[in-house]
């Protein structure tokens, strides 16, 4: 079934539920058995038959570069893709071919990076959703009042039921989509990406929620790039690479470099470039009295070639900093001056002519446009902005877009391919590629790496440095606290909507950053 594995003594099941040494489980005490599964698109071979197990009270994760076949696994199972060959059997029972409803009948649920909610709804109203409709004899009080228990239930009193999803961060989000999914009480619970707008507290609820569950003889299956989240969580996992399963490892027998390797199909190691020495004081961007929604008179002041890190817990302000300085939200400030310009506000348009680009925080809803190809969505800001009329031309800037996805590996074929049919992790590295060698001023990024793979990371740190090599200033809001403490000059800490430590040289750490995330001001 596979061709490697991580620790040869140790067995890839479960010791008290061993599979058959062909590889092939055995089928009564598995909570869930694949076997053999293919999908195919057209020619494109999304998964090409693999096999696994996972056994009751376990964890096991599926890990693998963008692209990998992991989210086609992930819905194979949920019964939201038809499998083009193969089987799957929950307790026994085999599912029927793309049936959500038997999956969810088997006890399968699923939650997605990709959020499955309905926007236009409230968390209660998505919280009553079962299949997807809302029941008959659906009472909007009794479900406030039944979301409102839930939520409490799971820790969450945060959330507000009666809120419109739509309007809830991203984070919160992605709260609800596994609150939805624990409510269902899985025998077999799916966290596609689940935490990936998630920072560490919310990492922490979701850890919790997991030993809940796995100590009552439920499974999970976790897919992630994090494989620190991997190394503390998962019992076993999987590397899917190209479609099919490249290897296997259980807790503790794998180091990160070799998990990397294994995913890349060749020697890889984990690094953080250093951000680069800079060669001007010249100032990018500097604003002071800034004021928006959530956010509470900050001045911030950038350099040309600056990679400035944004701290803290979502919620505070940052993903309204960052739209407020690109001109997507409404802002005042006591003084602005973007590259020697002072400027009384912005818009995007007009952020664009200076030069200024912006990854924002979801990029299906503010990023892509889904049924444009690849080359359109690179080049779309820059034609909306210059207001060129027509669809962006992707023949006449083909060398520049052709480079664009050799420099960030996306994984595509090819510039006129539906952006739609990219993987997530794919569509991510467009939304940062369109600013690469054309932004001249400032980049704003937020979490531009969610979704991206480790070695995509990597690839991904670079085009950041290098941008900052080119002049260009740097505003790069992280939920990984790892990425602004190593690659970043200066790291800002917001704390309900203003800053509340500043951290350069010594001072910054991993754990000031956390430390200030949650309120306090580590010591000079
Ligand atoms: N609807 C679709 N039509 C065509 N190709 C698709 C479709 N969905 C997925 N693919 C292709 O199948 C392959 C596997 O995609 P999948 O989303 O399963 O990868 P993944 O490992 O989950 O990646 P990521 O980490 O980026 O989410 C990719 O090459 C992708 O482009």
């Amino acid at each position: 079934m596979t061709d490697a594995r991580m620790d040869a003594a140790a067995p890839a099941a479960a010791p008290e539920h061993p599979g058959a040494p062909d590889g092939h489980p055995s089928p009564v005490e598995a909570l869930l058995v694949a076997t053999d599964l293919v999908k195919s698109y057209g020619p494109v071979q999304a998964v090409q038959g693999v096999s696994f197990q996972c056994n009751p009270g376990e964890v096991l994760a599926l890990v693998g570069e963008n692209g990998a076949g992991k989210s086609t696994v992930a819905k194979m199972l949920a019964g939201a893709v038809t499998p083009t060959s193969g089987s799957i059997v929950v307790s026994g029972r085999p599912l029927a071919s793309g049936s959500v409803r038997q999956s969810r009948q088997s006890g399968v649920r699923c939650a997605f990076q990709e959020l499955a909610l309905v926007p236009d709804w409230t968390v209660a109203e998505n919280l009553g959703l079962p299949d997807g409709a809302p029941y008959r004899g659906f009472s909007q009080k009794k479900s406030v009042v039944a979301a409102a228990e839930l939520l409490e239930t799971f820790d969450l009193p945060h959330i507000d039921p009666r809120a419109t999803v739509g309007t809830l961060s991203l984070a919160d989000r992605q709260l609800v989509e596994i609150a939805r999914a624990l409510a269902g009480r899985p025998k077999l619970l799916i966290l596609d990406e689940a935490s990936s707008a998630l920072t560490p507290p919310g990492v922490a609820w979701l850890f919790q929620r997991i030993r809940d569950l796995t100590a009552e003889g439920g499974s999970v299956i976790y897919v992630s790039h994090r494989l620190g989240e991997i190394a503390e969580i998962a019992d076993r996992g999987a590397v899917l690479r190209d479609g099919k399963v490249a290897g296997e490892f259980v807790r503790g027998s794998w180091t990160d470099d070799q998990l990397i390797s294994l995913m890349a199909g060749r020697e890889a190691a984990r690094f953080f470039p250093d951000p680069p020495a800079r060669t001007t004081d010249a100032t990018a961007l500097s604003v002071t009295g800034l004021r928006s929604e959530g956010v509470h008179g900050i001045d911030l002041s950038l350099g040309a070639g600056e990679i400035l890190g944004i701290g803290g817990l979502q919620g505070h302000g940052q993903a309204e900093l960052l739209r407020a300085l690109f001109g997507a939200a409404p802002a005042t400030a006591d003084s602005w001056v973007i590259a020697g310009r002072s400027v009384s506000g912005t818009t995007p348009v007009r952020s664009v002519r200076h030069g200024v680009g912006y990854v924002p925080e979801d990029r299906k809803r503010e990023g892509l446009a889904l049924e444009m190809t690849v080359g359109e969505n690179l080049l779309v800001p820059w034609f909306k902005a210059y207001q060129l009329g027509g669809r962006p031309r992707v023949a006449r800037e083909r060398g520049w877009i052709d480079g664009i996805l050799a420099a960030l590996s996306v994984r595509t074929r090819g510039p006129n391919e539906l952006s739609g049919a990219l993987s997530g992790g794919n569509q991510q590295k467009l939304v940062f590629g369109r600013w690469m060698n054309r932004a001249r001023t400032v980049v704003l990024l937020h979490d531009p790496t969610r979704g991206i793979d480790v070695r995509a990371k990597q690839e991904l740190y670079e085009a950041i440095v290098d941008l900052a090599k080119q002049g260009v200033g740097i505003v790069w809001f992280s939920t990984e606290v790892e990425e602004l403490v190593h690659v970043c000059h200066r790291v800002v800490v917001l704390y309900q909507g203003t800053v509340i430590d500043e951290l350069t040289g010594t001072r910054l750490t991993g754990d000031a950053v956390v430390g200030a995330s949650m309120g306090l001001r580590a010591a000079a």
